[in-house]
Protein backbone atom coordinates (compact mmCIF):
# COMPACT_ATOMS: atom_id res chain seq x y z
CA UNK A 1 0.00 0.00 0.00
CA UNK A 2 1.31 3.61 -1.05
CA UNK A 3 1.49 5.65 1.96
CA UNK A 4 -0.43 9.25 0.99
CA UNK A 5 -0.28 11.07 4.53
CA UNK A 6 1.30 9.84 8.23
CA UNK A 7 -0.15 10.34 11.62
CA UNK A 8 2.64 13.08 12.58
CA UNK A 9 2.94 16.38 11.12
CA UNK A 10 6.64 17.25 10.04
CA UNK A 11 8.08 20.82 9.26
CA UNK A 12 8.91 21.23 5.45
CA UNK A 13 10.78 24.60 4.32
CA UNK A 14 9.60 25.59 0.84
CA UNK A 15 11.51 28.50 -1.76
CA UNK A 16 9.23 30.42 -3.75
CA UNK A 17 10.28 32.83 -6.68
CA UNK A 18 8.84 34.77 -9.50
CA UNK A 19 9.45 37.36 -12.22
CA UNK A 20 6.93 37.48 -14.22
CA UNK A 21 3.47 39.06 -14.15
CA UNK A 22 1.95 40.57 -10.60
CA UNK A 23 5.13 39.08 -8.46
CA UNK A 24 4.29 39.63 -5.41
CA UNK A 25 0.74 38.66 -5.63
CA UNK A 26 1.43 35.46 -7.20
CA UNK A 27 3.81 34.83 -4.33
CA UNK A 28 1.05 35.17 -2.06
CA UNK A 29 -1.56 33.44 -3.37
CA UNK A 30 0.87 30.11 -3.66
CA UNK A 31 0.73 30.54 0.12
CA UNK A 32 -3.31 30.67 0.07
CA UNK A 33 -3.28 27.53 -2.08
CA UNK A 34 -0.58 25.51 -0.21
CA UNK A 35 -2.74 26.29 3.51
CA UNK A 36 -5.96 25.29 1.73
CA UNK A 37 -4.48 21.80 1.34
CA UNK A 38 -6.31 19.87 4.24
CA UNK A 39 -2.31 18.36 5.10
CA UNK A 40 -0.59 21.39 4.73
CA UNK A 41 -0.52 24.31 7.12
CA UNK A 42 2.08 27.50 6.45
CA UNK A 43 3.55 28.50 9.42
CA UNK A 44 5.78 31.24 8.58
CA UNK A 45 7.31 32.99 5.92
CA UNK A 46 10.24 35.34 5.42
CA UNK A 47 10.14 39.05 4.32
CA UNK A 48 9.80 39.27 0.36
CA UNK A 49 13.31 39.77 -1.52
CA UNK A 50 14.18 41.44 -4.88
CA UNK A 51 16.87 40.18 -6.76
CA UNK A 52 18.83 39.39 -9.72
CA UNK A 53 18.50 36.79 -12.11
CA UNK A 54 21.35 33.67 -11.89
CA UNK A 55 21.87 31.48 -14.41
CA UNK A 56 19.81 32.16 -17.49
CA UNK A 57 20.48 36.41 -16.56
CA UNK A 58 18.89 37.59 -19.42
CA UNK A 59 15.32 38.26 -17.57
CA UNK A 60 13.35 40.02 -15.59
CA UNK A 61 14.15 40.08 -11.65
CA UNK A 62 12.97 38.00 -9.10
CA UNK A 63 10.84 38.14 -6.12
CA UNK A 64 12.10 35.42 -4.23
CA UNK A 65 11.12 34.44 -0.55
CA UNK A 66 10.97 31.46 1.79
CA UNK A 67 8.25 29.83 3.70
CA UNK A 68 7.49 26.74 6.61
CA UNK A 69 4.73 24.28 5.97
CA UNK A 70 4.11 21.94 8.23
CA UNK A 71 2.68 18.85 6.77
CA UNK A 72 1.40 15.32 7.06
CA UNK A 73 1.98 14.34 3.43
CA UNK A 74 4.85 12.48 2.72
CA UNK A 75 7.53 14.50 0.58
CA UNK A 76 6.76 12.91 -2.87
CA UNK A 77 2.76 13.98 -2.26
CA UNK A 78 4.03 17.62 -1.08
CA UNK A 79 5.70 17.64 -4.41
CA UNK A 80 3.27 16.66 -6.58
CA UNK A 81 1.04 19.55 -4.17
CA UNK A 82 3.83 22.24 -5.29
CA UNK A 83 3.83 21.32 -8.80
CA UNK A 84 0.15 21.48 -8.55
CA UNK A 85 0.59 25.33 -7.71
CA UNK A 86 2.48 26.22 -9.99
CA UNK A 87 0.13 25.08 -12.59
CA UNK A 88 -2.72 26.35 -11.05
CA UNK A 89 -0.73 29.83 -11.13
CA UNK A 90 0.10 29.64 -14.82
CA UNK A 91 3.77 28.18 -14.63
CA UNK A 92 4.76 27.42 -18.13
CA UNK A 93 8.44 25.45 -18.03
CA UNK A 94 10.55 26.31 -21.75
CA UNK A 95 14.15 27.28 -21.07
CA UNK A 96 15.80 26.04 -17.82
CA UNK A 97 16.20 28.65 -15.18
CA UNK A 98 14.36 30.97 -17.32
CA UNK A 99 11.50 33.39 -16.78
CA UNK A 100 8.42 31.98 -14.60
CA UNK A 101 4.90 33.28 -13.14
CA UNK A 102 6.29 30.81 -9.82
CA UNK A 103 8.60 28.33 -8.63
CA UNK A 104 8.39 26.62 -6.00
CA UNK A 105 10.94 24.16 -4.47
CA UNK A 106 11.01 21.89 -1.65
CA UNK A 107 14.28 22.90 0.22
CA UNK A 108 14.24 20.62 2.99
CA UNK A 109 11.94 18.44 5.13
CA UNK A 110 12.65 17.30 8.72
CA UNK A 111 14.55 13.59 8.55
CA UNK A 112 13.71 12.69 5.09
CA UNK A 113 16.41 12.47 2.58
CA UNK A 114 15.80 11.65 -1.23
CA UNK A 115 17.81 11.22 -4.28
CA UNK A 116 15.50 10.08 -7.05
CA UNK A 117 14.77 12.24 -10.62
CA UNK A 118 11.86 13.42 -9.09
CA UNK A 119 12.63 14.55 -5.97
CA UNK A 120 15.88 15.29 -4.44
CA UNK A 121 16.34 16.12 -0.94
CA UNK A 122 17.52 18.41 0.98
CA UNK A 123 17.62 20.40 -2.62
CA UNK A 124 20.85 20.14 -4.12
CA UNK A 125 21.51 23.44 -5.17
CA UNK A 126 20.12 25.35 -2.05
CA UNK A 127 23.63 25.91 -0.15
CA UNK A 128 25.10 27.94 -3.54
CA UNK A 129 21.79 30.48 -4.10
CA UNK A 130 21.76 33.52 -2.09
CA UNK A 131 18.44 34.09 -3.26
CA UNK A 132 17.47 31.19 -1.42
CA UNK A 133 19.70 31.37 1.62
CA UNK A 134 18.78 35.06 2.44
CA UNK A 135 15.03 34.29 3.07
CA UNK A 136 15.67 31.13 4.56
CA UNK A 137 17.73 32.59 7.37
CA UNK A 138 14.82 35.03 8.07
CA UNK A 139 12.60 31.71 9.39
CA UNK A 140 15.02 28.74 10.34
CA UNK A 141 15.25 29.28 14.09
CA UNK A 142 18.92 29.50 16.22
CA UNK A 143 17.69 26.41 18.18
CA UNK A 144 16.86 24.30 15.17
CA UNK A 145 18.71 20.90 16.24
CA UNK A 146 18.75 19.32 12.70
CA UNK A 147 21.96 21.17 11.60
CA UNK A 148 19.80 23.79 9.03
CA UNK A 149 20.25 26.76 10.73
CA UNK A 150 24.33 26.30 10.68
CA UNK A 151 24.43 24.83 7.29
CA UNK A 152 22.38 28.08 5.86
CA UNK A 153 25.03 30.60 7.99
CA UNK A 154 27.77 28.21 6.84
CA UNK A 155 26.83 28.69 3.51
CA UNK A 156 26.10 32.20 3.34
CA UNK A 157 29.88 33.31 5.00
CA UNK A 158 31.33 31.35 1.76
CA UNK A 159 29.29 32.93 -0.49
CA UNK A 160 30.78 36.05 -2.37
CA UNK A 161 28.14 38.31 -0.52
CA UNK A 162 24.85 39.10 -1.18
CA UNK A 163 25.00 41.20 -4.03
CA UNK A 164 21.74 41.42 -5.81
CA UNK A 165 19.78 40.83 -3.21
CA UNK A 166 17.29 43.38 -1.89
CA UNK A 167 15.00 43.32 1.11
CA UNK A 168 11.98 44.18 -1.08
CA UNK A 169 8.99 44.21 1.60
CA UNK A 170 7.66 42.68 4.50
CA UNK A 171 5.65 39.84 4.22
CA UNK A 172 2.09 40.47 4.90
CA UNK A 173 0.74 37.18 4.36
CA UNK A 174 -2.22 35.90 5.37
CA UNK A 175 -3.39 39.72 5.99
CA UNK A 176 -2.70 40.31 2.43
CA UNK A 177 -3.40 36.94 0.64
CA UNK A 178 -3.37 37.53 -3.02
CA UNK A 179 -6.99 35.88 -4.45
CA UNK A 180 -7.11 31.93 -4.69
CA UNK A 181 -9.89 32.57 -7.89
CA UNK A 182 -12.98 31.63 -5.67
N1 LIG B 1 13.69 19.37 -4.04
C1 LIG B 1 13.02 19.59 -5.18
N2 LIG B 1 12.13 20.63 -5.28
C2 LIG B 1 11.47 20.86 -6.44
N3 LIG B 1 11.60 20.13 -7.57
C3 LIG B 1 12.47 19.09 -7.52
C4 LIG B 1 13.22 18.79 -6.34
N4 LIG B 1 14.01 17.70 -6.59
C5 LIG B 1 13.77 17.34 -7.87
N5 LIG B 1 12.86 18.17 -8.44
C6 LIG B 1 12.37 18.03 -9.80
O1 LIG B 1 12.88 19.07 -10.61
C7 LIG B 1 11.96 19.26 -11.66
C8 LIG B 1 12.19 20.61 -12.34
O2 LIG B 1 11.90 21.62 -11.40
P1 LIG B 1 11.95 23.15 -11.83
O3 LIG B 1 11.45 23.31 -13.24
O4 LIG B 1 11.23 23.93 -10.76
O5 LIG B 1 13.51 23.44 -11.80
P2 LIG B 1 14.17 24.85 -11.82
O6 LIG B 1 13.55 25.65 -10.70
O7 LIG B 1 14.10 25.45 -13.19
O8 LIG B 1 15.69 24.56 -11.49
P3 LIG B 1 16.33 24.12 -10.11
O9 LIG B 1 15.94 22.66 -9.94
O10 LIG B 1 17.79 24.34 -10.32
O11 LIG B 1 15.72 25.00 -9.03
C9 LIG B 1 10.60 19.08 -11.02
O12 LIG B 1 9.64 18.60 -11.94
C10 LIG B 1 10.86 18.08 -9.90
O13 LIG B 1 10.39 16.79 -10.20
N1 LIG C 1 17.39 35.56 -8.63
C1 LIG C 1 16.94 34.35 -8.99
N2 LIG C 1 17.53 33.69 -9.98
C2 LIG C 1 17.06 32.46 -10.33
C3 LIG C 1 15.96 31.90 -9.67
C4 LIG C 1 15.35 32.63 -8.63
O1 LIG C 1 14.35 32.18 -8.00
N3 LIG C 1 15.86 33.85 -8.31
N4 LIG C 1 15.53 30.65 -10.00
C5 LIG C 1 16.15 29.95 -10.93
C6 LIG C 1 15.72 28.56 -11.20
O2 LIG C 1 15.37 27.87 -10.07
C7 LIG C 1 17.24 30.48 -11.72
N5 LIG C 1 17.68 31.78 -11.31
Amino acid sequence: MIAHSTSESSEAYIALGANLGNREQTLLEALTLLNEHPHISVLRCSALYETEPVGYVDQPAFLNMAATVSTSLTPELLLAELLSVENQLGRVRDIRWGPRTVDLDLLWMHGETRDTELLQLPHPRMGERAFVLVPLSDIVPQDEASGLHTFVHASLSVLDGKDGIQRWKTCNWPTESGHSGS
